[in-house]
């Protein structure tokens, strides 16, 4: 019997597309200030000692700012680009230049799930920070009270099974009695790797299907 829903964010409960088209761009255009501003920032020098870790070299502000900028156009899912994403979207949906986006049905079904009694989690590689703004912020009001917890890459990549088994252990549940939704079929097999039940969503054509996993167009069809 399902107890616990983690749930993936890009794909899984809100669009792809305001992911790349208003998240990603909105962070790349205030990267560069960002850094330039809060340099003296402890947080935010140790999060440029990691890139520079990743990098192999030392960094000046503009130059960090380029890699970073750069990693933002590929899609990298790095903790410390995340976690300075996370912060920089904070100013943006504060001053209420941007809003989350989630599906119609998001909102209906996590209530659902939630007076259920299920508990319901985030995993994204999106940081914590970030998770609970889109959420908090999103088109259907604040969801933040529906969440039992957030994970993100600080438990490792969400294609390692590992990943999932440190997620199992921290909500103190066996794989069984845990359902992983998500878009990608790389997720979804590290997270039956680690014993999870599984279930993708395809929102969209862009989604590519895991016929190994039980598959849902939204979240009226995910079967608990
Ligand atoms: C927390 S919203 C931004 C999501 C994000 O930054 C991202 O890279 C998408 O990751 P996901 O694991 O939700 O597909
Ligand atoms: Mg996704």
């Amino acid at each position: 019997m399902i107890k616990a829903i983690v749930t993936d964010i890009e794909g899984t409960t809100s669009s792809i597309e305001f992911v790349h088209k208003s998240l990603f761009p909105y962070a790349r255009q205030h990267m560069r200030s960002f850094l330039r501003e809060q340099a003296g920032d402890p947080l935010v020098q140790a999060l440029i000692d990691d890139v520079e870790a990743v990098v192999g070299w030392d960094l000046s502000i503009d130059e960090a700012a380029g890699v970073l900028e750069q990693w933002i156009d590929e899609d990298r899912k790095a903790t410390p680009l995340k976690t300075l994403q996370g912060m920089i979207w904070k100013t943006g949906y504060q001053a209420g230049e941007l809003k989350g986006h989630v599906y119609v049905d998001t909102p209906v079904y996590l209530q659902r799930w939630h007076q259920q009694g299920l508990q319901l989690y985030v995993y994204s590689s999106g940081s914590v920070e970030a998770q609970q703004l889109i959420f908090g912020h999103s088109d259907a009001g604040d969801l933040r009270p529906l969440f039992s917890g957030y994970f993100d890459t600080q438990v490792g990549g969400k294609r390692e099974a590992t990943s999932y088994r440190t997620i199992l252990s921290r909500i103190g549940l066996p794989g069984a009695q845990v359902l992983f939704l998500s878009d990608i079929g790389e997720e979804l097999d590290a997270a039956r790797s680690a014993g999870m039940q599984t279930c993708q969503l395809i929102r969209d054509t862009i989604a590519r299907p895991a016929l190994a996993h039980p598959q849902a167009r939204d979240f009226s069809e995910v079967s608990i």
